[in-house]
């Protein structure tokens, strides 16, 4: 089975396309788990309890893990979710010349899919479209105010250079593995993407602190009922100030999420 039958199962079985970001940034994460060996993992581990009844997905963000006990802390948080039966998406935006992307993607011994920019073209990121059991999410068009600079512009053929990037992505897709990430804050270009590449799956990031669209994010991220839709500080977050009691606003975070999505499903 590959990494979209996989989700496919997942959502089926929890009845949720919540991808759940564990952006565990030290400097928000409850004061008194900081004394511990690895406080990202602490924290994390009560944040998988209270929220993997709705998490069809887990979305750490390589940025907050990128020092020592960052990584022992990532790898505890993997082996973790996959122990309660979710699988883990790396959102590290990789991709570089043919034997340092190579080496990069390693990384998906551990994850189970991962987010990549296309920017240095296929190459760069063949050896993540060559793990045909592991996702690979291509950024597309970017949640963030500046996506537009460069993946709004206009090619000679007069389409922008977001959507020459999904029709790129089809014809890379072909172990059945890719999907694209597009943000909820752009829901007309959320629905373009999603007329020009019916089949492929979005990881749709946006919702929550960053204002998105949940109703667009939900009509056109998922292809045959399959994508995610994330939500990292509007999650994990939501009990912050309530230092013993920071896992259970997660948890309620969550679920309530899943039912608004779901609404739209
Ligand atoms: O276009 C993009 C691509 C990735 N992200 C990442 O998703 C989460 C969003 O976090 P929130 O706290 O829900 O805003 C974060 O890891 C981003 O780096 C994105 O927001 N937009």
């Amino acid at each position: 089975m590959g990494f979209f039958d996989d989700l496919h199962d997942r959502i089926e079985k929890v009845n949720s396309v919540v991808s759940v970001g564990l952006d565990a940034d030290i400097d928000r994460i409850p004061e008194h788990l900081l004394d511990k060996d690895l406080p990202r993992w602490a924290f994390n581990r009560r944040i998988i309890d209270a929220t993997h009844e709705h998490a069809a997905a887990y979305k750490p963000n390589a940025a907050f893990y990128e020092d020592a006990d960052g990584w022992r802390s990532l790898r505890e948080t993997i082996a973790y979710a996959h122990g309660k039966g979710v699988p883990v998406l790396l959102d590290a935006k990789r991709a570089d010349i043919g034997n340092t992307t190579r080496k990069y993607s390693e990384i998906l011994d551990y994850a189970d899919a991962i987010t990549v920019n296309p920017y240095m073209g296929r190459d760069s990121i063949q050896p993540f479209l060559d793990r045909e059991d592991k996702g690979v999410f291509v950024l597309c068009r970017t949640s963030n105010p500046g996506g537009s600079d460069l993946q709004s512009l206009e090619l000679a053929s007069g389409e922008p250079l977001y959507e020459r990037v999904a029709a790129l992505c089809d014809l890379w897709n072909e172990h059945g593995n890719v999907g694209l990430v597009v943000g909820a804050t752009g829901p007309d270009e959320l629905e373009h993407i999603r007329e020009q590449v019916p089949d492929l799956p979005f990881l749709v990031p946006g919702v929550g602190a960053q204002g998105g669209d949940a109703e667009a994010a939900v009509e056109f991220g998922l292809a045959d009922g399959v994508g995610l839709v994330n939500s990292s500080r509007g999650i994990i977050f939501a009990g912050e100030g309530q230092d013993e009691h920071f896992d259970k606003a997660a948890g309620q975070a969550a679920k309530r999420l899943k039912t608004r999505l779901n609404q739209f499903r």
